[in-house]
């Protein structure tokens, strides 16, 4: 047989079968042809080689050469998804790969949006889209999308689940009526002594810093919010602010989450890779993921053991209150990991880019400063009570997040079967589809003068006549029954945070600090990242 005609019939027989059958992909077909055509072949080389060895690698390559063609030939001229997008994208995931590595994520997908329109290819199965009308229809509560299989490879222990990696309608449910209880508002109130005490150590650790010179606050509010989180979930365990990364536990969460930004693109790679960690405690990011997991079972553990000081996290997710912990151990450990990745660094970022608007516009932090003021000689201490219903510092907060939401990408989900149409645009059943919350919110459509700061388009002062905000077109929390469950105590965390630094201190980006390039050296993973904010404080004279 001519190696041309080796070559192509398993390419010819791949596509064949996805036309006949309907096979997503011409994989299986192509491998079922290609089988029986490397069967054949093998057995007539074998009579023609030289050696059965080179037989074998011939027909193996030629085989995996033509399978990969009928694939891309698939992907590039007969898939099913008319939307335009790059070529590349939609020839293979690779190119999100490349660019999640590049670090770019956030601001391409924005710029093939303003290229492409609302919907755009970025990659063999997945689209972005860019169009308030599908918010609901994906995400709502009567939604039948589902997460997609990138949630497998939410970080936790072997064999165990969270409420993030959990992607059937109905166990996230039941899960999700445990977590209800840790944050109704009753139960956030007494979360307060706890943030206030970590929010007044920072100011404490930045009043001491700022004597040497100019302080990288983004540093220091990473270690507040992982205190606070490390005290919900294991009452304590940190002490970031006091001791420094010393245990490495603040790298190790880092570098998880900064991995499994790259899994969004692979998700198949998820699972083998757990299971080789397993397998394999020695490799260096096992050795990491183990030595956080031993932690996070240990401090658990400890916590089950004892009465804690307050009504924690861990006390309704452990029933402490019923005395019947509906969580297994794994699962207790898998959901104290999950506190700790989902609510420290995106609380961070939104204090952190906060800072950032905030030092390039000193009238906006006067009139903050007034409100504060004002409230504070009418009511005396700054409770998050008083704090949550302040109009411009709740306004500053809706947009920084606005034009920095911290997972700018949005949260893949699948079509379901049968297909969907959103917005006007089929999608094919199986489609991963994400809602990018970075592009949408600087969306010009949505938003007048999309990439400004300003904090008055959220009051009433702001909406003038001929202005176009679409507020529809604002989900930094994502939306429907997925969506951020610890939103409240997240906003507390960030009215307290930055009602006490503002008080306390004058703040300025330190000499020579040039926006522009820092908001190129952003990156978007699945967090956006934070460059180095260099910030003069200087104590304020207090009256
Ligand atoms: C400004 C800060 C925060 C932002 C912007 C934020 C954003 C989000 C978003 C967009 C999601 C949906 C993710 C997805 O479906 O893929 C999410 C989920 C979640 N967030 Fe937050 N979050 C913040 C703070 C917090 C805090 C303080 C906690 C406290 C523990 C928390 C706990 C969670 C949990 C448990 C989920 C999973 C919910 C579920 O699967 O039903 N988040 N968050």
């Amino acid at each position: 047989m001519s190696p041309a005609i080796m070559f192509l019939l398993p390419v010819l027989a791949g596509l064949l079968s996805h036309q006949v059958f309907r096979y997503r992909e011409p994989t299986l077909g192509n491998c079922l042809g290609g089988f029986l055509l490397a069967e054949t072949a093998l057995a007539v080389m074998l009579f023609g080689c030289a050696h059965p060895i080179h037989a074998l690698c011939t027909t193996s390559a030629m085989y995996i050469a033509s399978l990969s063609l009928s694939i891309l030939i698939y992907r590039a001229i007969l898939h099913p998804l008319a939307i335009p997008g790059p070529f590349l994208a939609r020839l293979s995931k690779l190119w999100a790969v490349a660019v999640t590595v590049e670090g770019r994520n956030h601001a391409t997908i924005a710029e093939l949006h303003a290229t492409y329109g609302d919907f755009v290819r970025i990659g063999p199965n997945e689209v972005s889209i860019s169009n308030v009308a599908a918010i609901h229809e994906i995400y709502g509560p009567r939604s039948e999308w589902t997460r997609s299989d990138w949630y497998k490879g939410v970080p936790r222990p072997a064999n165990s689940e969270s409420l993030m990696s959990l992607r059937g309608h109905a166990e996230h449910s039941q899960r999700h009526k445990v977590w209800d209880r840790a944050f109704t508002t009753t139960a956030v109130k007494d979360y307060q002594p706890l943030v206030t005490q970590r929010v007044q150590q920072l100011s404490d650790r930045l009043a001491s810093e700022s004597g040497l010179g100019a302080v990288d606050i983004g540093k220091w509010f990473s270690a507040c919010t992982f205190d606070i989180m490390g005290d919900l979930a294991f009452d304590g365990g940190f002490e970031l602010v006091q001791n420094g990364d010393i245990g490495g536990y603040w790298q190790t969460i880092n570098e998880a989450v900064r991995i499994g930004a790259i899994f969004i693109n692979l998700p198949w790679l998820a699972e083998p890779l757990a299971w080789l960690a397993a397998k394999m405690p020695f490799l260096p990011l096992a050795c990491k993921k183990a030595k956080l997991e031993r932690f996070a079972e240990r401090q658990v553990r400890s916590r089950q053991q004892k009465v804690a000081h307050s009504k924690d996290l861990s006390y309704w997710l452990i029933g402490e209150d019923t005395g019947i912990c509906e969580i297994s151990l794994p699962d207790l450990v898998a959901e104290a990991v999950l506190v700790i990745i989902a609510g420290s660094d995106s609380t961070t970022l939104a204090s952190f880019f906060l800072f950032f608007l905030l030092g390039q516009h000193p009238a906006i932090v006067a009139r903050l400063r007034q409100e504060l003021q004002d409230t504070h000689d009418r009511y005396g201490q700054l409770t998050i009570d008083k704090l949550s219903e302040l109009p411009y510092l709740n306004a500053c907060i809706n947009e920084s997040l606005r034009l920095y939401p911290p997972i700018p990408n949005g949260h893949p989900r699948r079509a379901p079967k049968g297909g969907a149409t959103v917005a006007g645009q089929f999608i094919p059943e199986g489609t991963t589809v994400i809602i990018p919350a970075y592009t949408l919110h600087r969306d010009p459509k949505y938003w007048s003068e999309p990439n400004t700061f300003r904090p008055e388009r959220w009051l009433p002062e702001g909406t003038s006549a001929g202005e176009k905000d679409d507020f529809r077109a604002y989900i930094p929390f994502s939306y429907g029954p997925y969506s951020c469950i610890g939103r409240n105590l997240a906003r507390h965390e960030v009215r307290l945070l930055v009602a006490t630094i503002i008080t306390r201190f004058d703040f300025q980006l330190a000499d020579g600090f040039d926006p522009q390039t820092f908001e190129q050296q952003i990156t978007g993973e699945f967090l956006l990242t934070r460059p180095v904010l260099p910030m003069v404080l200087r104590e304020r004279m207090q009256e």
